[in-house]
């Protein structure tokens, strides 16, 4: 018995909405068909007239927190959170503790995905040992246990010989360095950009070249070994700028930029709230121009969210001593497509690719595909309902948030990975 989607509203590549008839069966889309709706004795049948149906979302950056923090997240809330979001294939980075920089952990993260997860889960492995930067990992073993690529996200590789170390690694085994973009010697006891926020309060900021000084150092190394090199979370003028001109002379980069650095500024930051403190920080207005034009102009790749969940006790450490981070599963969607979608700036078409299409093909993924014979992920929005964030509603245990109440459309009302309904409204 397989599940009929009925009357549901697909984007085709020239952004045209047409009404689609899509059966699901054996984990797979069997039929996609068109026109009077077809005999689905013998299926069950979900009216989806009015809404959006698109593949599952892709989330190419998420922490789940699982092993170590699980006071802030674990897989079973994480992808709970995830397929409420919309998501049904996520990445995660290795910063739990201990960190994923062996196959036991690595193993770890994938049997509880299969066991306790409801979406698909891929794991990053460490770059170097305990992400300390000293020693690489064995990337070949990691590669053998599950890991699609390597990582220190949460900490930037200090070491240039290092990074080109491991990039010369990943390349001779046709792997990807994801690279979390931080110079330590340029942020020390920061919390935010430096920007009016910061120089109203008097507070140290985090410089855009603590971030692009990277950028550039590592677009350089990828040059010189042929890797591979996906920059994460781009959050200046300056890094889009770098990306570009590498894109320009056919260097291997690729990028991604979250919700909140096209969304907020440094000069949103209400007051000392450590719901609108991450890493990278929230830059200046035109920062976040840049990164919209990066975005549109295929500078940036793809959009993930950088799920960051942590503790209310941790966030109320206040600015200057909580964590860095923002949760984003659960209102990615919704808030790129009130903010530009529903207002006409960019195409429902290119929002949907981003998060789909364009994820799967940077990383080599086969899923992201609305096709016969394609993975039944599915993701079915409402675009119609408008609906105030609320953070006591999200399935994540996070609940750092700088977007509470703010009223958005475009809500995930139903989510399939493999043919299973995951969630529904
Ligand atoms: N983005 C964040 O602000 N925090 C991330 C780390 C990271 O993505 O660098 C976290 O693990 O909490
Ligand atoms: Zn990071
Ligand atoms: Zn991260």
């Amino acid at each position: 018995m397989g599940i009929w989607i009925l009357n549901a509203a697909v984007v085709t590549a020239d952004n045209t909405q047409t009404t689609k008839h899509i059966l699901v069966e054996g984990g797979i889309i069997e039929k996609i068909a068109e026109g009077a709706a077809p005999d689905t004795a013998g299926h069950t049948a979900i009216d989806a007239q009015g809404k959006l149906l698109t593949p599952g979302l892709i989330d190419m950056h998420v922490h789940l927190r699982e092993p170590g923090f699980e006071h802030k997240e674990t897989i079973a809330t994480g992808t709970r959170s995830a397929a409420r979001g919309g998501f049904t294939t996520i990445a995660c980075m290795p910063n739990t503790r201990p960190v994923i920089d062996t196959v036991e952990t690595v193993k770890y993260v994938l049997d509880k995905a299969e066991t306790e997860g409801i979406v698909r889960v891929l794991p990053y492995g460490c770059i170097t040992k305990n992400e300390l930067g000293r020693e690489l990992t064995d990337f070949d073993a990691l590669k053998a246990a599950g890991v699609i690529g390597y990582t220190d996200d949460g900490v930037g590789v200090q070491s240039a010989q290092m990074m080109k170390d491991a990039m010369a690694k990943a390349a001779s085994i046709g792997m990807p360095i994801i690279a979390h973009c931080e110079d330590n010697t340029l942020v020390e006891g920061a919390a935010v950009s430096e920007g009016e926020f910061a120089r109203k309060n008097g507070l140290k900021g985090i410089p855009n070249e603590s971030e692009a000084i990277h950028v550039g150092r590592d677009i350089l190394l990828a040059e010189a070994t042929g890797v591979h090199y996906h920059v994460c979370h781009v959050s200046t003028e300056q890094s889009v700028r770098l990306i570009r001109h590498a894109k320009q002379f056919g260097i291997k980069v690729t990028a991604e930029v979250c919700p909140h650095h096209l969304i907020l500024s440094d000069e949103d930051i209400p007051g000392m709230d450590a719901n609108w403190k991450m890493n990278p920080p929230l830059r200046t207005p035109r920062d976040v121009q840049a990164c919209i034009e990066g975005l549109l102009d295929g500078t940036i790749d793809i959009v993930v969210t950088d799920h960051a969940p942590h503790s209310e006790e941790e966030k109320a450490r206040g600015m200057a001593l909580a964590p860095f981070g923002i949760v984003g599963f659960e209102t990615a969607f919704p808030l790129l497509y009130t903010k530009f979608v529903a207002t006409g700036q960019w195409t429902l078409q290119f929002l949907v690719d981003k998060m789909t299409k364009l994820p799967a093909e940077v990383f080599g993924l086969p899923w992201g595909k609305l096709e016969v014979g394609a993975a039944a992920d599915l993701t079915l929005i409402d675009l119609e309902t408008e609906k105030a964030v609320d953070p006591a509603e999200f399935a994540s245990k996070g609940r750092n948030t700088p977007f509470t109440g703010w009223k958005l459309k475009g809500w995930p009302a139903l989510t399939i990975m493999e043919g299973k309904v995951v969630w529904s409204e």
